[in-house]
């Protein structure tokens, strides 16, 4: 057994993890990571990069089906899915050097490429390594769930971690699960030549503000995905190629595959956590503000620590952390500016509280909304993708949430990111010039609808105007 002390233990070599350890060995501090899988944890490998290459093959396929309302004849397109799932591999692998064992290392830090559990409250066992360290970083992400679905053992299904290795299309794909998961996928393989249905338990998109994920869900429907709510799956029979699953109101669906969508499990098994005295939530590893969990020298960020889960929210978290454990400065994680995109066609964002949450958290009276249609905007015109819309959540002439449907919604949430985490007014947005034509010139449209009816439906601003004009010279 090798003994090792060292300042920083980090547990996962995912997007959380790897944040932390580039910044804490870059100032100085001596950094061990240990891995059990791949280098760049689900985000590179299982989550957002491969869905999202097989989102840009989708979108290609349906450009070609309806590239005549441009004036270029439609064609159908011949999917090779294998070739697709290629180019999915080829985009993971593009991206894997900035998340390699060999980048970190020059870097220097230390990895170890094993699983790790607690000995003690502040020692872990990985392999043949005993690691002490001043503080230790849970970054040990989330895995999906699969739910105790009768007869969902005794049958071939997938999941967000094999679902890249499929190299058949599916005839039918079920997808069990409405979230963005569900979702993203779903349209891609319609697209892609499946015929797919969505059961959804309850609400598909239900994080979002209904009023805009029912536009993203419609194009959806539009394109032939069958998405039925309240279908709560609760047996699954058939074999490979062949399956049924039962809702618990007794409908039947029939397909050839199943995709699992319906949520994620942190991954604490194995961790030995009772051995550190960390405790655990229903969702995650259980942290204060300041993502420490009941073990003081302890942190757990990113899906492990059971909140938001998303990349960009573990990439924050790992600031955090080494604010406080590299640099001994004090730092809170907060939730009110972290926004988050689904990736359908119509994209869906938001940031901030919904416009229910607002009107709960501050009365319903306090919160003013204002919206903008694509439908308004040029740019939207020229590409005829005018469906969508901007919604904005104003306390006080400032904005506290805002949530878009549209084309490129994912890009355009970041103004809106960045109003809100700088305490910026409407005034500020509307203020702000955005080059013509440009989607950006939502915003601007949006604040000024905000301040429309102020300025133009005002007795008093018009008395003022009569005044000023009879005095200008
Ligand atoms: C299909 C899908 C699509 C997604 N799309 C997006 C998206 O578009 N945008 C977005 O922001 N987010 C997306 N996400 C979410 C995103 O992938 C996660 O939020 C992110 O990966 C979390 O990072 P993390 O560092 O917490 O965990 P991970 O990236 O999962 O890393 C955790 C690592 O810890 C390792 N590990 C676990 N236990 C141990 C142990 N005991 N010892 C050693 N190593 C261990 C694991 O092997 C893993 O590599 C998507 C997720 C899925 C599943
Ligand atoms: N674009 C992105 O950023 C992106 C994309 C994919 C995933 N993610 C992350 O991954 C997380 C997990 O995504 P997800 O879609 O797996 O989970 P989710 O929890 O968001 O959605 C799961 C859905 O499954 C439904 N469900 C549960 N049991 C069911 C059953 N037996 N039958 C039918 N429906 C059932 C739930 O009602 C819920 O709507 C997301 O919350 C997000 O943080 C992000």
């Amino acid at each position: 057994m090798e003994r090792i002390e060292t300042d920083l233990l980090i547990v996962g070599a995912g997007s959380g993890g790897l944040s932390v350890a580039a910044g804490a060995v870059q100032m100085g501090t001596r950094v061990v990571l240990v891995e059990r899988g791949e280098m760049g944890g689900d985000c590179l490998n299982y989550g957002c990069v491969p869905s999202k290459a097989l989102i840009r093959s989708a979108k290609a396929a349906h450009a070609m089906r309806h590239a005549d309302q441009y004036g270029i004849a439609s064609v159908a397109p011949q999917v090779d899915y294998a070739a697709v799932k290629d180019h999915v591999k080829g985009v993971i692998a593009s991206i894997a050097p900035h998340d390699s064992q060999e980048r970190f290392e020059g870097m220097g830090v230390r990895v170890i490429r094993e699983s790790a559990r607690f000995v003690s409250g502040d020692e872990m066992e990985a392999g043949a390594h005993r690691i002490k360290a001043r503080r230790i970083v849970l970054a040990t992400g989330s895995g999906p769930f699969v739910p105790p679905i009768e007869g969902l053992s005794e049958v071939p299904y997938l999941t967000n971690e094999t679902l890249w290795d499929l190299r058949e299309l599916p005839r039918h794909l079920i997808v069990i699960g409405g979230g963005p998961i569900g979702m993203e996928m779903a349209q891609a393989h319609r697209r892609l030549g499946s015929e797919v249905t969505v059961l959804e338990g309850g609400t598909a998109l239900s994080k979002d503000d209904p009023e805009l994920s029912a536009i993203a869900l419609d194009a959806v429907r539009g394109e032939g995905v069958r998405i039925v709510e309240g279908a709560q799956a609760a047996r699954v029979s058939g074999t490979a190629g062949a399956l049924t699953v039962e809702t618990d109101d007794g409908q039947r669906f029939e397909g050839s595959h199943i995709l699992v969508a319906v949520g994620r499990r942190a991954n604490t098994d194995g961790l030995d956590l009772d051995v550190a005295g960390i405790e655990t939530t229903k969702t995650g590893i259980k942290v204060d503000d300041a993502l420490r969990t009941t073990n003081r020298k302890v942190y757990a960020i990113g899906d492990a620590a059971g909140g938001l889960q998303f990349t960009h929210v573990a990439g924050y978290h790992a600031g955090i952390v080494v604010r406080s454990a590299v640099l001994g400065l004090p730092a809170k994680a907060k939730t009110d500016h972290l926004p988050w995109a689904t990736y359908l066609d119509p994209e869906l964002a938001h940031v901030g509280l919904t416009e229910a949450q607002a009107r709960e958290r501050h009365g319903e009276s306090a919160i003013e909304i204002a919206r903008f249609d694509y439908e308004g905007n040029d740019r939207a015109q020229a590409d005829r993708l005018t469906d969508g819309r901007v919604k904005v959540v104003i306390r006080k002439g400032k904005p506290v949430g805002a949530s878009i449907v549209g084309h490129q919604a994912g890009e355009q949430i970041s103004l809106w990111a960045f109003a809100i985490a700088s305490g910026a007014k409407m005034r500020d947005v509307s203020s702000m010039v955005a080059p013509y034509p440009t989607y950006g010139e939502l915003h601007k449209r949006a604040a000024g609808a905000y301040f429309s009816p102020k300025l133009f439906d005002s007795a008093a601003v018009k008395r003022v105007v009569r005044l000023v004009q009879r005095v200008l010279p």
